[in-house]
């Protein structure tokens, strides 16, 4: 039991971690295709009820954090709450799909994000210190925020965790992600990342091609993915605006 996880304490009580797997060549989509899959897929998933089969499953919850320096597992909630929606998720890049975690090796919904946005790289990641080399370490630069040159796209199958994302005026949105939320932040979005109370969490990580999961701290305002990033921010404002 290492210092950190002695309060809420609950270790990888499951099996050896996952080797990297691989996607067929033929699923391979070339690193420019990165569809839209459309908001059709995006607010099912998340039990609104469109056309077909829909299921009626939570969406994620999202807050907007307090200034308060207690430990970082706790859910840092104003008072009162200050609940942030999906959409305003929607508007700075982070995106959410709700799917069966108990299913992942044949979830057929899983399958079609991959091959639409064309994550053929996947592993397993179990975060406890028996499995993962240098925990406090990795967990110190998880909860340091960074950005990215890549989307980062985790899909949490047990336990739990918070991704912190950074809105258009700079506030801590804390987005809870619980077994079964599979969630994409943009590149060159401001975030950080830290276990909840449960003390544990086993995420799928997907990618485009060869993984690169290097962390640039902030300030990172020069950063090419920083600009380009910021730049879609008032593109996705344009473009409703010129249609009116
Ligand atoms: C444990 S995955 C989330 C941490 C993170 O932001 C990262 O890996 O870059
Ligand atoms: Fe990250
Ligand atoms: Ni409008």
């Amino acid at each position: 039991m290492t210092e950190d996880s002695g309060r809420f304490s609950r270790c990888c009580p499951y099996g050896p971690e996952g080797t990297p797997l691989r996607w067929a060549p033929t699923l391979r989509l070339g690193p420019n295709v990165i569809p839209w899959i459309g908001s059709g897929h995006l607010y099912r998933s998340v039990g609104v009820t469109f056309n077909e089969s829909s299921t009626t499953t939570m969406a994620i919850e999202a807050w907007f954090m307090d200034e308060s320096n207690e430990d970082q597992r706790l859910p840092h909630k104003r008072n009162p709450n200050e609940p942030v929606s999906l959409d305003h998720l929607a508007e700075i890049g982070v995106l959410y799909w709700n799917l069966n975690p108990k299913d992942y090796e044949n979830d057929e919904e899983l399958k079609k994000i991959r091959e639409a946005r064309g994550y053929n790289y996947m592993d397993l990641l179990d975060l406890c210190p028996e499995k993962v080399a240098n925990y406090e370490e990795k967990l110190r630069n998880f909860y340091t925020e960074h950005i990215h040159a890549d989307e980062e796209i985790r899909y949490c199958l047990e336990g739990g965790g918070y991704f912190d994302v950074r809105d258009k005026d700079d506030r801590w949105v804390r987005i809870w992600i619980k077994a079964g939320d599979l969630i994409i932040l943009p590149a060159g979005i401001y975030h950080r990342f830290t276990l909840d109370t449960s003390n544990y969490i086993k995420l799928m990580r997907l990618f485009v091609g060869e993984p690169v999961w290097t962390a640039y701290n902030r300030p990172q305002e020069d950063h090419p993915a920083r600009k380009e990033y910021i730049k879609s921010l008032t593109e996705n404002v344009e473009v409703p605006l010129a249609a009116h």
